[in-house]
């Protein structure tokens, strides 16, 4: 490995000071900083695409967040992204600070595991023409706002009805994404080697629409089937769009994925555990 790139938690010290750690470190090493990062620090100024296209490697110093956003960053690379704790949860951040650099040899010595973790596509499809597609690591959230209507989400799955849901939202959730806003919804927590889409209704009206799973290779569409003032496509809760009566929005499995580097001291139930405070044992 040459060429390490660190995105670092925004307006966090902390995360600025490690990174400067980190490259004093390893003085055989490129690093790269994120753009926030390099005017921070004063390291030149590098591109996200420049970043995304030459890293060997992926530092995160941040929580859930900024791990989201750094695998948006590099698009369809599969980098393996090591995740270091430096956020509230930090439910995929699974590296604790004061083990950074035990793990960071480690995975420079080629000494290292990966979680493959599958994303979705959302395209919004407006008047038969796509004008939005995004990739997604954890989830697609469809939500009214404040004040507006109950919504009708009439569903299809491979172009077969299922049902309109009458509800104040839709969660489409990837497995990583089934311990955040869809568990929150009361959807399945779905172990991340499984590869399918959770679909999770938000409140909805009627008692038997649960949270259904289904095959990752489907094709999922919801319209918006009563005009809606006040109705949001939030993707990943990092990219937010309004939405109209009639829009459709469209779900398949990306064919890019997201390499994750396995903490070998803790097991997924092991972070489930904790993180959700399941209790000691
Ligand atoms: N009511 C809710 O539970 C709710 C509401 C809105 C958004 N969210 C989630 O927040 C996510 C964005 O995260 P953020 O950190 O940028 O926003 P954020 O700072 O608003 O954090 C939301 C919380 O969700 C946690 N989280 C994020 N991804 C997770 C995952 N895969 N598994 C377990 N916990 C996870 C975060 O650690 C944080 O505690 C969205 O994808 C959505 O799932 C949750
Ligand atoms: N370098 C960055 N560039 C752009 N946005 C960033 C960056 N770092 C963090 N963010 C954004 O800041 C927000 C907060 O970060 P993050 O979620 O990592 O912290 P946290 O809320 O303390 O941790 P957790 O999500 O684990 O509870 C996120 O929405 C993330 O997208």
């Amino acid at each position: 490995m040459q060429t390490l790139a660190i995105v670092a938690k925004r307006d966090k010290k902390e995360a600025a000071a490690l990174a400067a750690r980190i490259c004093e470190r390893y003085p055989h090493l490129t690093v790269l900083g994120e753009r926030y990062l390099s005017q921070e620090l004063g390291w030149p100024r590098v591109e996200d695409r420049e970043l995304a296209q030459r890293a060997d490697l992926v530092v995160v110093l941040g929580g859930d967040g900024t791990l989201i956003y750094t695998a948006r960053l590099l698009a369809g690379r599969a980098v393996p992204i090591l995740g270091v704790n430096l956020g509230s949860l930090g439910f995929m951040t699974e590296v604790p600070v004061e083990e950074l650099f035990f793990h960071l040899d480690e995975v420079l010595a080629g000494r290292f595991n990966v979680d493959s973790r599958m994303k979705l596509t959302c395209r919004l499809v407006r008047e038969g023409r796509s004008i939005i597609e995004e990739e997604v690591l954890n989830d697609i959230v469809i939500n009214k706002g404040a004040l507006a209507r109950i919504a009708d989400h009439e569903t299809s799955i491979d172009g077969v009805p299922i049902t309109t849901y009458k509800s104040d939202g839709i969660i489409l959730a990837t497995p990583t994404g089934s311990t955040a806003y869809s568990l929150s919804a009361g959807g399945p927590i779905v172990h991340p080697s499984v590869d399918c889409t959770i679909l999770s209704p938000i409140c909805s009206h009627a008692l038997t629409q649960r949270a259904i799973v289904v095959p990752a290779d489907r094709v999922i569409r919801i319209t918006l089937r009563r005009e809606t003032a006040d109705t949001y496509l939030t993707l990943d809760g990092q990219t937010g769009h309004g939405l109209q009566g009639n829009d459709c929005i469209e779900v398949v499995r990306s064919p890019n994925r997201v390499n994750l580097i396995r903490n070998p001291r803790v097991a997924y139930f092991t972070i489930l555990r904790q993180r959700l405070h399941w209790g000691e044992r």
